[in-house]
């Protein structure tokens, strides 16, 4: 029974009854069941109304509105580009007009007003392009990073050395990710059609960064690092630039005991980021209006590592020199390996088992990290957005 000021609305028993009677449709189903759906419920859409999503992939999505929707209906679909409990005002939203009037446009851009959000015109084809470049490959990174803690049978924030700083934004956005649901990951990586290409990348650049620290190949490691970062950062740090995260921010979202001294990390999974970037011709800056907050706090993490020179030059040696740490290495390099082949199979079965086996093993964390998370979120998203608006008064 619905209370208060939803009274109002009536539940239909189904989606036909829905379809019929309504001048708005949005279908909010799994990625992997959108065809399903669209294909029992596209018919009975109403005359003259305008039909979208809000899959994480447009392929799929409008290959089934033009498969199952009347040729009369319009199309203007839209991605939210933010997970649950995040404050949608400032996000971005992407609308696409796919197959539509101005006004059916506007309509759609007057209802979802009431987000707030950042609105972002693409074409499917392009979101699909600059979501597999922030999120897949994002997601693959951290899917990674708990899948290697899981195989050491390590609890990382009972561990000195993933504690404070980059760590603690590292194991919260991690416990966010398998908080959520599989279907929305495995739809991301394997149902888009750009996503296996950059997720593959990111395995060969851990594989190969991991080969040439276990190889002590110093001069290769560091020439690999720095042509990376000139590619993705620049030549040069812009004199009285801020960084988009400071220490004392990053230490304040931890889920465990900070230690007296800053125990080192070679960063493997933030060297190979970059490095995928640069083999790949991309720059994250360029994709920062059709970002999630989860993108910008990691480029956030990589962009604090590669402006800082103590800081890099101490994971280069870390990576070289010091072995306490190669079981995990190793363990990540396999993670990312095996992330990588089981979204290139294509088979959302191999994904879900995965998935679900670690979010098992992290489960009874996330009440505690989903709240740290979003506090962090709040905190860092709002520091970014102070700095961003004062760079551009500077200038
Ligand atoms: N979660 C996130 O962070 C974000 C998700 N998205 C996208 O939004 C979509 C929904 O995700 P989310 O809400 O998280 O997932 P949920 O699993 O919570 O929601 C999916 C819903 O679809 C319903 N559904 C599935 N099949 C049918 C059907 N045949 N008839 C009627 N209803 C059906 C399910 O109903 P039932 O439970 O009864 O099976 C369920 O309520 C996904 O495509 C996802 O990629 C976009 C932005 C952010
Ligand atoms: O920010 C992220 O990458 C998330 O994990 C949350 C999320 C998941 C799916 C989306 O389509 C949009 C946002």
């Amino acid at each position: 029974m619905l209370k208060g000021k939803q009274r109002n609305v009536t539940i239909f028993p189904n989606g036909h009854l829905v379809s019929r009677s309504s001048d708005w449709i949005m279908y909010s189903v799994e990625a992997k069941s959108i065809d399903a759906v669209v294909a029992a419920y596209g018919p009975s859409t109403k005359l003259g109304a305008v039909v979208g999503g809000q899959t994480s992939t447009k392929a799929p999505e409008i290959a089934a509105f033009e498969k199952h929707l009347p040729s009369d209906i319009e199309i203007v679909t839209c991605h939210s580009l933010h997970g649950p409990k995040v404050d949608p005002k400032g996000q971005p939203l992407v609308i696409i007009n796919h197959r539509a009037s101005p006004r059916a446009v506007q309509l759609v851009e007057r209802i979802l007003s009431c987000f707030q959000s950042k609105m972002v015109t693409l074409s499917a084809e392009m979101h699909d392009r600059i979501t597999a470049d922030t999120q897949a490959v994002t997601h693959a990174a951290f899917l990674s990073m708990g899948t290697a803690w899981q195989a050491n049978n390590q609890f990382p924030w009972q561990m000195a050395r993933y504690v404070g700083g980059i760590e603690n934004v590292k194991i919260n956005l991690m416990l966010r990710i398998y908080s959520n649901k599989w279907h929305v990951y495995a739809g991301l990586a394997i149902l888009n059609p750009s996503a296996r290409a950059q997720i593959r990348q990111y395995a060969e650049s851990v594989t190969e960064l991991f080969k040439l620290m276990l190889g002590g190949q110093r001069e290769e490691l560091i020439e690999r690092i720095h042509a990376a970062r000139t590619a993705v950062f620049g030549t040069e740090r812009i004199e009285g630039q801020e960084l988009l995260l400071e220490d004392d921010l990053l230490d304040r979202f931890s889920l465990g005991e900070k230690p007296a001294e800053r125990v080192k990390n070679n960063q493997l999974a933030l060297l190979a980021m970059v490095d995928c970037w640069w083999k790949l011709g991309i720059v994250p800056y360029d994709h920062m209006i059709c970002s999630t907050p989860l993108f910008r706090l990691w480029l956030g993490i990589v962009e604090y590592l590669y402006r800082n020179e103590e800081l890099l030059n101490e994971c280069i040696e870390t990576g070289l020199y010091d072995t306490t740490f190669r079981s995990d290495d190793l363990e990540f390099t396999f993670a990312a390996r095996d992330w990588s082949e089981r979204v290139s199979l294509g088979h959302m079965d191999g994904y879900r088992e995965k998935f679900e086996k670690m979010q098992n093993y992290f489960a009874p964390r996330f009440p505690e990290a989903t709240k740290l998370g979003n506090e962090m979120i709040r905190t860092i998203e709002a520091n970014l957005n102070d700095r961003r608006l004062k760079q551009k008064t500077q200038t």
